[in-house]
Parts: structure tokens; sequence; C-alpha cells
């Protein structure tokens, strides 16, 4: 890295030593100046501990602030006792702020104070971190929040009130919060009155549908300001410039999970506050050239679209809906036929069976994106005339049985399935991808899921085939003539007459639903096409855990 010049340099007092602390534009550190009690000591007894050294990026300072020795520092508007004792020659002080990184990819705010020998150095010290935090513009000053007070255990005004606002307040962000009062207000409110204009991101305080509520509203909301028709499949669709932060508060909190490795509001609040910015592709969801939904995460048809639908019924259980519908989805063991076409991608880099996952900094997302630029325009618009051959205009078609096709646009991973559907599927590539699991035993489809919770991959089945994809298309097999004004009825009416038809045929209905980001469709036939890197998070993806984590875990072990 280019050595940065010094901006400040100083000998300040910190816990009982004096330390040597300086500046530049990247870094703060302060180093122990080692006494001479201690060099002795050192070089015999401890030669590694002596002269400790801490740095800590600029990026990650949250704030400074000048104390008050005599009453006290001012902090969030209240008054707090000093927790140090100042020394006689070291009266004034200036606490910073940063960010601290815990366990599992848990950040936390610490405090440390240095005490100064001259208030017009500590006012030195002060002035000149202000100024590099200042000319951090990533950083976002003000923030339109929704929070859902009904998400996951309806903590989520609470949470936001005891771990997120004081931060918020600590590193001088103004905020306007909106209480939602109904299902869809904040996607409604963004899509219709929001003044985007005054805000520099938009958070959402609950879980993956609360996200999916402002997804939609804020690309809706761009699309309209830009005069692009969401109706058109074949529409390149306008990024949006707001970032989007999410503070878990809902039950699973996937898109948290999967973008910065952990569901934790403090972690989340202090990405938001040091301006992070994760892009994350969208899948725009389409039927009959009408556009239905935007999907950021899991598309799913058969296994997991049947046991969301079947779980809202039992909503009253609970949570534990989810496994009673899983395991009786499992045991009904419906297959459902029907032809997918995928335009595959090529000239990407990544495969599905990569063992390398999407990464903080991902240098695949970053390749693949300048590769979607350059060719996205002509392959957006050469498929209109999609005709239904083997092998068409860069299109693939199988027809088959399927216990399911998922599509996942990430890896789905989540506190219950850190691996998640698609290990290797990467966040910001302008691909899904697409997993067809055939017809085959309970016995073998139970050895396929068992696997999504072990290391063997899951892939490795001969009825799992797996494709990087750009764009496909599903049509159930008995509705490729219809059209479909109501798929449930019609579902209900095939599922009688190929029962009274093909008695011993097992009952398997004509019709699954799709799971959208955990939200039924109500067409089974649709066109999904992948808009890379539509949206933005205040987030960094999974960081690698450093070294010395995995070294202590190993020893654990
Ligand atoms: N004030 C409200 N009253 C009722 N429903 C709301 C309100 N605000 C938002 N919603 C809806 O509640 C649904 C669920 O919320 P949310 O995603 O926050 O929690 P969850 O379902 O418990 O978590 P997850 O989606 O992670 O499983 C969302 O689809 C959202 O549209």
């Amino acid at each position: 890295m280019e050595k940065q010049p010094r901006l400040l340099s100083s000998q300040l007092f910190l816990k009982n030593s004096v330390f040597e602390v300086s500046l530049n534009r990247v870094i703060l550190t302060w180093k122990e100046i080692p006494t001479k009690n201690k060099r002795v000591s050192g070089n015999i007894h401890h030669p590694f501990k002596i002269g400790t050294s801490h740095s800590v990026s600029v990026s990650e300072i949250l704030a400074v602030q000048e104390l008050d020795l005599e009453s006290g520092t001012k902090d969030d508007g209240r008054w707090q006792k000093m927790s140090q004792k100042p020394t006689e020659a070291y009266p004034y002080a200036f606490t910073v702020s940063y960010v601290r990184r815990a366990r599992k990819h848990r950040w936390r705010c610490t405090d440390v104070t240095f005490f100064c020998p001259e208030w017009a150095l500590c006012q030195q010290w002060v002035q000149t971190i202000k100024e590099q935090l200042a000319e951090l513009t990533s950083r976002p000053k003000h923030l339109l929040v929704y929070i859902n007070p009904y998400g996951g255990k309806q903590q989520g005004t609470c949470i936001y009130e005891q771990k997120v606002a004081p931060l918020f307040a600590r590193a001088s962000i103004s905020t306007d919060v909106i209480v939602t009062e109904h299902a869809n207000h904040a996607r409604d409110h963004l899509r219709t009155v929001a003044e985007l204009k005054q805000y520099d991101g938009v958070v959402c305080v609950g879980g993956d549908g609360m996200f999916s509520e402002i997804v939609h509203g804020l690309v809706s909301r761009t699309q309209k300001d830009n005069g692009v028709d969401q109706n058109s499949p074949e529409e390149k669709l306008v990024a949006c410039s707001l970032r989007i932060g999410i503070i878990p508060a809902g039950s699973t909190d996937c898109i948290c999970y999967g973008t910065v490795g952990i569901n934790d509001p403090v972690t989340s609040a202090l990405h938001i506050i040091v301006g992070d910015s994760q892009p994350m592709d969208v899948c725009s969801v389409h039927h009959n050239k009408t556009f239905l939904k935007y999907s950021v995460s899991l598309l799913g048809y058969g296994f997991y679209g049947d046991v969301l639908a079947d779980s809202e019924r039992k909503r009253w259980m609970g949570p534990a809906r989810y496994d009673f519908s899983g395991f009786k989805t499992f045991l009904t063991h419906h297959y459902y036929e029907g032809t997918v076409s995928f335009q595959p991608a090529t000239d990407t880099l990544g495969t599905p069976r990569d063992k390398s996952p999407c990464r903080a900094g991902c240098l695949t997302c970053l390749h693949n994106r300048q590769q979607y630029s350059e060719d996205s325009s002509d392959k957006y618009k050469t498929d209109t005339d999609f005709s239904d051959s083997e092998n068409e205009g860069g299109w693939r078609v199988i027809r088959g049985k399927f216990l399911a096709i998922n599509a996942a646009s990430m890896s789905c991973a989540c506190p219950r399935s850190p691996k998640g559907l698609s290990p290797a599927a990467h966040l910001a590539d302008g691909t899904t991808d697409l997993i067809l699991v055939r017809k085959c035993s309970r016995f073998n489809f139970l050895r396929h899921l068992i696997r999504h919770t072990s290391k063997d991959d899951q892939f490795d089945m001969t009825f799992v085939e797996v494709h990087r994809v750009r764009r496909f298309r599903f049509l159930p097999r008995h509705c490729q003539n219809d059209s479909e004004q109501d798929l449930r009825e019609n579902g209900k009416r095939l599922f009688g007459q190929i029962c009274r038809d093909h008695p011993a045929r097992g009952c398997s209905p004509a019709f699954s639903s799709w799971n959208c980001d955990g939200e039924i469709l109500p067409h089974a036939a649709i066109e999904v096409g992948v808009h890379c890197q539509l949206i933005k998070l205040f987030a960094r993806g999974i960081e690698e855990p450093p070294v010395f984590e995995d070294v202590a875990a190993t020893c654990a072990i």
C-alpha cells in the first residue's frame, strides 16, 4: 500500500501509559512507549508484549469527541461520568469511537480515550480527525427509516430505539422514522410520496418480507421516475441510487445473514454508519408480459413452493409451521411436469460447483459486472422470438418431471442452513443458479436435502442439475395453451381430472406455486430475468474471518 503522509503525531496518555499516537489519511495508530522497567522485564519475560500497538482504519472511526473532564462527557445528549481519571500532566482528553471486530462477523462500537498535555493539542486532534471523517463521502448523513413493529418477535421498535438510534446519534446521522401501520405501507410510501432526494439511504427494521417491500418500493419508484415500463420483461431497469440498510428484526433475516454474515442489529447499524456498499442483483418475474414481483434470494417451485403454501395456512402454529409443513411436503412427495428454458451465463467467471463462496470484495462479481455491461444490451433484446426447440438462440430447453425447481440469486444461507441452497452463488454477478431436482425416490430426495447441511456437494447426484443462468422461463405442462386467468381454479380442475384419468399415478397435482422470497406468486408460468447490481445495500459482503479466529477455532476443536 502507498505510504501515507502523517497528519499528526503526539505522545498522549492512555491507560496508565504514554503512547505514541499518529494519524494519517487511512489509519490511526497508538503504540505504547516502553518504560525502562517494562523494557527490562519485557526483554527477559515478555518480549512480544512490550510496546503494544493498536490501529484502526479511519474509515471505521464512527466519531470523535472532546471530553469535559470537569463535568464528564456529552454523549448522545446525555452527560456521562468519566470512567478514567486524568493525570495532572495530561489534563485534556478526547474519545474516539470505532468499530471493533468481535467473533463470527460481529461488529461492536468501542471507545478509546486519549489524554493530552495541552488544550490546543487536544483541539487539534479532535479537529483533524473530524476533518478526515468529513472527507468520507460514502457515509450517510440523513436516513429514512421504516420499522415493522410486527416482524419476528415484534421487537422492531425496541431494537431500533435501544440498539440502533444511539449509534446513529453518536455518528451524527439524522433520521426520519416511520413505524408502519399495515403491510405494504413502506412499499407504497416509497413508491409514491417519499421525498427521496433528501435522503442518503433507506433503512428497514424487520425481516426479509420488510426488505422485499423496500426493494419493491425503491425499484418501482426509480423506474417510474425514469420512465421505464416494468411490465416489459425485456426492458433494462435503471439501478437505484439510494442504498438500503437492513436492521434484522424478523424471523429468518436471510438477506442480512447473506450480506453481512450475521443477524445482529448493532453490526448492521455499524455497517450503515461507515457507509459500506454491497451491490445486489435483482430478478424480475413476469407472467404473460405482466410484471409480478422482484426477487433477490429464492424463487422455488415444487418443494419450496408447496412448503410455503402449506405453512401460510398454518400461521397459527408460529415458526414451528415451517418444520411441520416441510415434513408434510416431504412425505407427500409431489412432482410437477413442465418445460424449463434458460439462457446460460456464458463468458462469466465462476460456476455453481465452485468451492469458493462470494465474499467481501468479490472479484467474480466485479469481473462479471463488467462483462454484463458489455453484452447485456444485445442479449436482453434478441430473444423475444424465442422458440421451443432444444437449443435456440442461446437458450436451452429441458422438459421433465421435477420435485423442485429453484433459482438462487444468492447462497440463501441462514443460521438453519449455513451453506445455503447454492453455496457458490454470487450476490452481484448478474446471474442466478437454476437448480432442477428431477423426480426421484423419497430416499434420494432426502439425501439431497440432508446434503444442504453437510459438507457433501448437494448437486453431485444424478437427478440434480444446476445451471448458472441470466434468464429462464417455466411453463407447466398442463397450461401451455392456457391463458391462465385463474391458475388455482385450473389447478383444481386439472388435479381432479388427472386423478380421475390416472388413479394409480399417486395424484400429484398439475401445479405447484412459486415461492418468491417467501411470498406465493399467483401464476405458475413465469419468465425471470436477472438485473445485475440493480440495488445497493449498506453492507460489504461476508468478510473472511481474521487468521487468529480460524486458529482459535481449530485449537478449540
Ligand atoms: N404494520 C404492519 N402490520 C402488519 N404487517 C406488516 C406491517 N408492516 C409490515 N408488515 C408486513 O409484515 C410482513 C412480515 O414482516 P417481516 O419480514 O418484517 O418479518 P418476518 O416475516 O417475521 O421475518 P422474515 O421475513 O425474515 O421471516 C412483511 O411482508 C410486511 O409486508
